[in-house]
């Protein structure tokens, strides 16, 4: 293998498939520090700002998804996939990558499939334990799928399935030391017990409404909470609350420093996405799992029982979070034993390395 290989990485969407990109992406660098990175990601989404903030170059294409309730809109759509397949054809024989990794998101397909017609090995990078439609299809030609859960042959060819876990970010895993820093630039007092609630990367709507309706309980125990919304619910909760409702409560957006956050916290309230998943696991805090019930499959929840059933982590539904979330929160808080359990069990759960086996197996698809 040359000492400056060249490699696609397409995908994106949500955070759950950026993120993981972007940490192989890293891996690949330390391992091979002369490769070139190219992203691919589809015009109007998350990845068009995070990728080149994580320091990359990023190339978009014009594709969607199907759009429930606007019969116009999906008239566009077969035109769309067409237009992005032939400029993805015109980025590989422009930047003639070695290899490609798709993990997922409307970039993925286009990409990987103008790979498969140039004849580029590709590898599937897949964070969830179910796989849509596309990456099943596109899963027939890859040269290696890296899962993060058991029993993916239901969706791929058993002899190219490699369980990795799924790739996370290191700088973000990467706490220790990190208390006093994280509650100073979150503006907290690193003394009081802290509650991070994060919806994952776009945030969640039963979260933001559970938390909004008890902040007085919240603050009556002088308790502080860290509060994620998610950049669509961000404006109608400063609009109703203020920006400096109460010095124990800082409200955000998004988390750009993920692990001061982590660190800061004593307990963290989540959605049960497969990358946040992932990081609970190396950071090892006592943690509540609310799945969205609006994914596909009900994955969340499947994420989440991984957990529970290891007594990794507490499960509290959808339905009920509004009336018991905070109420088991502060219970949690209150119950050191029980934390340390759970922190304990959560740890013995996690996949190190991932990034670095997935890097490694993209640079064997070069040498091949
Ligand atoms: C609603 C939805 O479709 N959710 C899916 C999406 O979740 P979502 O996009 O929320 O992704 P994950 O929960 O997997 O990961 C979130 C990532 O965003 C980062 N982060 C989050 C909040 C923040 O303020 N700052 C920040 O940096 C986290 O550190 C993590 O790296 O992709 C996941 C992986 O395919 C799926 O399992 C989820 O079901």
């Amino acid at each position: 293998m040359n000492n400056s290989p060249k490699i696609i990485i397409s995908g994106g969407g949500t955070g759950g498939h950026i993120f993981p990109a972007v940490a192989i992406a890293n891996a690949l660098k330390r391992i091979v520090p002369g490769c070139e990175i190219l992203f691919v990601g589809a015009i109007g989404r998350m990845e068009m700002e995070k990728v080149p903030a994580a320091g990359y170059k990023i190339v978009g294409l014009n594709i969607s998804g199907i759009q429930r309730g606007s019969i116009v809109k999906n008239l566009a759509l077969p035109f769309k996939v067409l237009g992005s397949v032939r400029k993805a054809m015109q980025l590989i024989n422009d930047f003639k990558p070695d290899a490609v990794v798709g993990v997922g998101g409307y970039a993925s397909g286009p990409l990987l499939y103008a790979a498969s017609l140039k004849g580029i090995p590709y590898l599937i990078q897949e964070q969830n334990s179910y796989a849509g439609v596309t990456n099943k299809w596109l899963g027939k030609k890859a040269s290696k799928i890296c899962v993060a859960f058991d029993d993916m042959d239901q969706f791929f060819p058993a002899d190219r399935i490699l369980k990795t876990g799924n790739p996370v970010r290191q700088e973000v895993v990467d706490i220790k030391g990190k208390h006093y820093s994280g509650a100073e630039l979150l503006k907290l007092d690193p003394l009081k017990k802290t509650i991070l609630v994060t919806g994952g990367s776009l945030g969640a709507g039963t979260l933001n409404k559970s938390i909004e309706k008890h902040l007085p309980d919240i603050i009556e125990q002088d308790v502080q909470v860290i509060w994620q919304t998610g950049k669509f619910y961000y404006k109608g909760i400063i609009e109703r609350l203020g920006l400096d409702y109460h010095p124990n409560v800082r409200i955000l957006e998004f988390l750009n420093k993920m692990d001061l956050a982590y660190a800061a916290a004593d307990v963290i309230i989540s959605r049960a996405g497969a990358g946040t998943i992932a990081e609970l696991c190396l950071i090892k805090k006592p943690v509540i799992l609310v799945p969205s019930p609006n994914v596909a499959e009900d994955h969340q929840t499947k994420n989440a029982l991984a957990l529970v059933k290891n007594n990794a982590a507490v499960l509290i539904n959808d339905r009920s979070a509004e009336d018991t979330l905070v109420a088991e929160a502060l219970r949690l808080l209150k119950d050191k034993a029980y934390g340390e359990t759970l922190s304990e069990n959560i740890g013995k759960m996690a996949l190190p390395a991932a990034d670095e086996i997935i890097a490694n197996e993209v640079l064997k698809l070069i040498i091949a």
